[in-house]
């Protein structure tokens, strides 16, 4: 590849993700905005210009940030991994993995409510299931997964941070079983984290280079 080609590549995935970013902050801004109706339809209608612009010329799929072996080294030499970064329906995670455990910080937002005022359970399920499939990935195995057994403990409140852990427990031929839980903030000094969800995880290697 020239290196322009590479230049522009970078670029694009820059300026895509501060895009998908600001995307993310006008779905929070539309669904929770209490303006009048009149002003929320003039703002439907410049977004609608815009959004045809953005498809004038596009692509079948989000662009996608590889996971591959260079990404993958960076990543265990301490770089975090910016999950999601592409696609506005997806949860943003930040993934660093030190010692074999991954985790990430997150803060729910509007936009996660299942229960009035907590997260929706399949939204914590797809959080450690993306947090333990890159762990398997960094491990250098290309992975599926083909089960995901999710348990919840407690109710994760809205706009307080959270943190997510993981890391593998096993793995046998092209099977890797990991474990991961989301963890709400002690309540005091001394105090533990409360495991609010915990998941399991089986994960079967696919053919080909990790991407
Ligand atoms: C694409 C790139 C990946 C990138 C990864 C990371 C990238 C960056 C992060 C992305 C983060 C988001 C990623 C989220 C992860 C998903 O959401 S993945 C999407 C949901 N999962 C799927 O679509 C998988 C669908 N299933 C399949 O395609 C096929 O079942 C598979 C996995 C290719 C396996 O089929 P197969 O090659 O014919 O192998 P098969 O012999 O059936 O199974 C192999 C072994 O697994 C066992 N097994 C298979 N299925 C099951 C099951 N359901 N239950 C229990 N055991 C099972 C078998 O019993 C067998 O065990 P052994 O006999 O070896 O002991």
């Amino acid at each position: 590849m020239l290196d322009a080609d590479a230049e522009l590549i970078d670029e694009r995935i820059a300026v895509t993700g501060d895009l998908v970013a600001t995307v993310r902050e006008l779905m929070t801004a539309a669904a929770t905005s209490e303006l009048a109706p009149e002003e929320l339809e003039a703002i439907r209608g410049e977004l609608a210009v815009l959004a045809a612009r953005l498809a004038e010329r596009s692509r079948p799929t989000p662009l996608r940030q590889h996971l591959d072996l260079a990404a993958i080294d960076r990543v265990r030499a301490g770089a975090s991994w910016p999950l999601w970064r592409h696609n506005p329906l997806a949860i943003p995670l930040d993934v660093r993995v030190h010692d074999g455990v991954a985790s990430a910080d997150l803060v729910p937002g509007p936009l996660y409510e299942g229960p009035p005022g907590s997260m929706h359970g399949g939204l914590s399920a797809a959080v450690l299931d993306s947090l333990l499939a890159v762990l398997a990935q960094v491990q250098r195995r290309r992975v599926v997964t083909v089960g995901l057994q999710v348990s919840y403990r407690a109710a994760i409140p809205l706009g307080a941070p959270v943190r997510l852990v993981g890391r593998i427990v096993g793995t046998e031929g092209r099977k890797t079983t990991a474990v991961g839980e989301i963890l709400l903030p002690a309540s005091g000094p001394g105090q533990p984290e409360t495991v609010a969800v915990s998941a399991e995880a089986l994960l079967v290697e696919i053919p080909g280079a990790p991407d």
